[in-house]
């Protein structure tokens, strides 16, 4: 009974969201987000997926805190957002790592900034460290790692606070084909040992179907949720499961979805 319950909890839930942009200049608004209502369960991977230009990084952004809502609310963890909070971590496109600090100083950053080293935290973020793949790369600097290796570092910081809620916007647009593909799988490998909530922005609908147990397709103009598909492939999956038929069934589906959208917009 209880087991029930808490699976059916809510960790995150945005209720009739808007958000607005004005520009101060021309007096303009900009619609980037209309009545956004979804909810997200304890311990999901969200991938949201949708035209340049539809919210998404807004939508992530809000959900951090760091944009405040022209209607609406959104809950974490029954908890109004009211601006940024040491629950939620956020991880970019780009690394944005301290140059003149060393891996395993760039992974303790969030923790200093947060009055939260000790012995134990310590030896947390030389697990994440260890999780991520970088044992013995503690002492080097960034300009030594690949590209791949420092959003390995990237994600052992945003781990290392032990956030709530993982915020991901676009972490592997910047690598290779090859390496993100790889960096892709072991993200699975991380989040099945952690189990972190995470809501992760991507333009790839494939690195969406082979991430996600649920994907939100968002619509442009305004920015709004079009759709939200179940993805009931097995875990854990190997990178070869995308050239499983209902793999490329589920990619058909959401490139579909996006295609109407975009020929309704005048996309096309
Ligand atoms: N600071 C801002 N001031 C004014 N308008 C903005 C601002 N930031 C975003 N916008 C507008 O809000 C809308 C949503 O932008 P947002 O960056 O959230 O979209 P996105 O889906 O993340 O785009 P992309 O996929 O290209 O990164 C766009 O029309 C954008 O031009």
């Amino acid at each position: 009974m209880i087991d029930t319950q808490l699976e059916d909890k809510h960790k995150l839930s945005a209720k009739y969201l808007d958000v607005s942009y004005v520009n101060n200049k021309t007096e303009t608004e900009v619609i980037a987000l209309q009545n956004i209502n979804l909810d997200i369960k304890e311990g999901e991977f969200i991938c949201i997926v949708g035209p340049s230009g539809c919210g998404k990084t807004t939508f992530l952004n809000t959900v951090a805190g760091l944009i405040e809502p022209s209607r609406g609310t959104i809950l974490l963890d029954d908890q109004k957002v009211n601006g940024p909070g040491k629950d939620r971590s956020m991880v970019f496109q780009n690394p944005s790592l301290l140059p003149w600090r060393t891996v395993i100083d760039n992974v303790l950053y969030g923790l200093e900034l947060q009055k939260r080293v000790s012995y134990e935290t310590k030896k947390k973020s030389q697990e994440y460290i260890n999780m991520v793949g970088l044992k013995g790369y503690e002492h080097h600097y960034p300009h030594e790692l690949s590209g791949g290796m420092q959003q390995r570092v990237n994600l052992a910081r945003a781990l290392t606070v032990d956030p709530s809620l993982l915020l991901l916007d676009e972490p592997l647009s910047a690598l290779d084909a090859q390496t993100r593909e790889f960096m892709q799988e072991e993200l699975l490998r991380i989040w099945s040992e952690t189990k972190k909530t995470s809501i992760f922005i991507t333009h790839q609908i494939d690195e969406a179907v082979y991430l996600a147990d649920r994907v939100f397709v968002f619509g442009a103009r305004p920015g709004r949720v079009v759709d939200s598909i179940d993805i009931n492939l097995p875990r854990p999956r190997k990178l070869s499961i995308k050239r499983d038929p209902a793999f490329l069934h589920l990619i058909d589906h959401i490139w579909s979805i996006i295609e109407k959208e975009s020929t309704k917009q005048g996309f096309q």
